[in-house]
């Protein structure tokens, strides 16, 4: 067993994995910017610790440290590369794509057969696709809708309320228009994609998922873990990597 964790903008989400890679029930803690949350770490498994990370570099320095001194072996960590596990990076430089992307890429495209996007709802919301043979295709960034919403209470007077039902037509509030301005922001980017491409399947992961899933038209698989998944397919490659470049297969 080994353990995943996906360092994210806001939180950080880990999960104990098996042999294959397969991530188990996930827990996830908001970080706040600090490494506290390395004490909450489970330690009771006894391959390496696999993260990958898009949030500051001091952010993973807690975790290495805490592999060294608790587990007595180092933290491995995962980052954006031309290809990994089957999946090909459209950018000319790969280690400029986030790593949540590229995991959930890896993820998505190993979920099944045929052409995918793969939406990860969160502090950002972005947009990826991959196509059958799993050559990403490239991907949008934008501001999460929590986040939108921010921005506008950062740009403007306006402080807006969350609603609890966002309509489908037009608002007549300022709450309501903010809400709905946001989720529908985010539907229309996402449709407009799946518009321009012929996709055989359709995932939502992040913390804001569930809440787009009702309004997405056509069939939407919630993956909520696909970046650990991901994450765990890459590990589980590398570490077959490293056992045959030592000789230990052949
Ligand atoms: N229990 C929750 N804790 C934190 N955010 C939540 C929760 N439920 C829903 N959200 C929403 O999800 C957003 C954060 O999502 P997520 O956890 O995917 O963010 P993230 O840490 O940036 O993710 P990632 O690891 O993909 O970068 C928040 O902006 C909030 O609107
Ligand atoms: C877009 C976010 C912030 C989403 O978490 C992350 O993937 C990131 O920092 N990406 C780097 C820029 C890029 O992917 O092109
Ligand atoms: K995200």
């Amino acid at each position: 067993m080994t353990l995943l964790v996906d360092i994210g903008n806001t939180r950080v989400k880990w999960a104990r994995a098996d042999a294959a890679g397969r991530p188990g029930p996930v827990q996830a803690l908001a970080h706040d910017g600090r490494g506290d949350w390395v004490d909450t770490l489970p330690t009771d498994f006894d391959g390496p610790v696999w993260f990958a990370t898009v949030a500051d570099a001091d952010l993973a320095t807690p975790l290495q440290a805490w592999s060294r001194d608790r587990l007595d072996r180092a933290a491995v960590e995962v980052v954006s590369t031309a290809s990994a596990a089957g999946v090909q990076c459209a950018y000319a430089r790969p280690e400029c794509l986030g790593v949540d992307r590229w995991l959930a890429c890896i993820g998505a495209f190993h979920r099944g057969p045929g052409s995918v996007v793969v939406v990860d709802a969160g502090t950002a919301l972005t947009v990826d696709v991959v196509d059958a043979t799993g050559c990403h295709q490239g991907g949008l960034i934008v501001p999460g809708m929590a986040t939108m919403q921010q921005a506008i209470h950062a740009h403007t007077r306006i402080r807006s309320q969350p609603v609890e039902q966002v309509p489908d037509d037009l608002a007549r509030d300022t709450d309501t228009a903010v809400a709905a301005g946001a989720l529908h922001a985010a539907v229309g980017l996402i449709e407009r994609v799946c518009r321009r491409f012929a996709l055989d399947r359709r995932i939502l992961a992040g913390g804001e998922a569930a809440r787009l899933a009702d309004r997405l038209e056509g069939d939407w698989h919630l993956a909520p873990d696909i970046v650990l998944e991901g994450l765990g397919r890459v590990a589980v490659e590398s570490a077959i990597n490293a056992s045959s470049s030592n000789g230990h297969s052949r």
